[in-house]
């Protein structure tokens, strides 16, 4: 009898440890299971905080440049006509310009956004003491001549040296154009010669059409990209550009907002 409650007590005892180590082990179990939650709701904080962080950065690199540019050359190269393209993607009969024309287009590139405020200077001889005050303070400026035109060419190398004269080299961005490159069987200036003094001079150089619009839009993403660059280097600084306008006018139609807000994508 007595042997049955010995081994009765110690079957309850085992039981019992059983029971309270089974308890211990769930009790840890629980604990280890909260620790790894918190630490998994801790990291995702921190990540939601840096991936906040890094938009709002995306946010600020996002922001609108603008780039002032000034078009140079000859009467008739077809500056006007360049910029037409660029801006509108028209080509129409144009009046020669007088004293300046003020044209504006975004080109949008990966990471930034760039506003070329455009700055289409007359050809005319009689104006040229006051082209200067056009290319004051420009970031970039088109030097065009004419391929079926030899004269502007020579002239556009007069230009080139009356921007060397104001510029620190490298600071403004100067591409060569030779314009009207649709005729090209009337050339009088040969690409190879064009692009020659291009290399030479350390500028871009491209032959257009504004007719047909080719190479219009690369020329001016090519530009917009060496400026970009440039403003990385810390060789020119370009502002930021926000829309402040206030109109004070009729509600603009949709058709004319879309053209006005048009960026050239490429
Ligand atoms: N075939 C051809 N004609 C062009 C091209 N670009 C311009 N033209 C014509 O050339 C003429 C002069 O063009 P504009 O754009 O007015 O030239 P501009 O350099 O602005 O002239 P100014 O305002 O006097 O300085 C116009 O009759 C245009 O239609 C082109 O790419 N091909």
């Amino acid at each position: 009898m007595g042997m049955a409650m010995v081994m009765v007590m110690a079957m309850v005892m085992v039981v019992g440890m059983a029971m309270v180590m089974v308890m211990v082990m769930v009790m840890v179990m629980a604990i280890v299971m909260i620790g790894v939650l918190c630490s998994l709701a801790m990291s995702n904080k921190r990540i939601s905080k840096r991936g906040r962080a890094a938009s709002g950065n995306a946010q600020l690199e996002r922001k609108t440049q603008k780039a002032k540019m000034v078009l140079l050359g000859s009467s008739g190269v077809g500056k006007s006509s360049l910029a037409l393209r660029f801006t509108r993607d028209e080509f129409k009969s144009t009046v020669p310009t007088v004293g300046c024309a003020y044209l504006t287009q975004m080109v949008c590139l990966h990471e930034t956004t760039l506003r070329f405020e455009i700055w289409d200077t007359t050809g005319q001889e009689k104006y040229h003491s006051v082209t200067p005050l056009y290319y004051r303070g420009a970031n970039a400026a088109l030097v065009v001549y004419d391929i079926t035109n030899r004269d502007t060419f020579v002239r556009a190398q007069c230009w080139l040296q009356e921007l060397e004269k104001q510029y620190i080299a490298g600071e403004t961005v100067v591409a060569l154009v030779g314009n009207k490159a649709d005729l090209s069987d009337l050339r009088q200036v040969e690409l190879q010669e064009a692009q020659k003094l291009a290399e030479k001079k350390g500028l871009l150089f491209m032959e257009t059409s504004a007719k047909s619009g080719k190479k219009v839009s690369e020329l001016f993403v090519a530009i917009a990209h060496r400026l970009l660059q440039n403003a990385d280097d810390g060789r020119t600084s370009l502002m930021h550009w926000s829309d402040t306008r206030v109109d004070l006018h009729v509600p603009e139609s949709r058709e004319s907002r879309e053209s006005r807000e048009s960026c050239c994508r490429l």
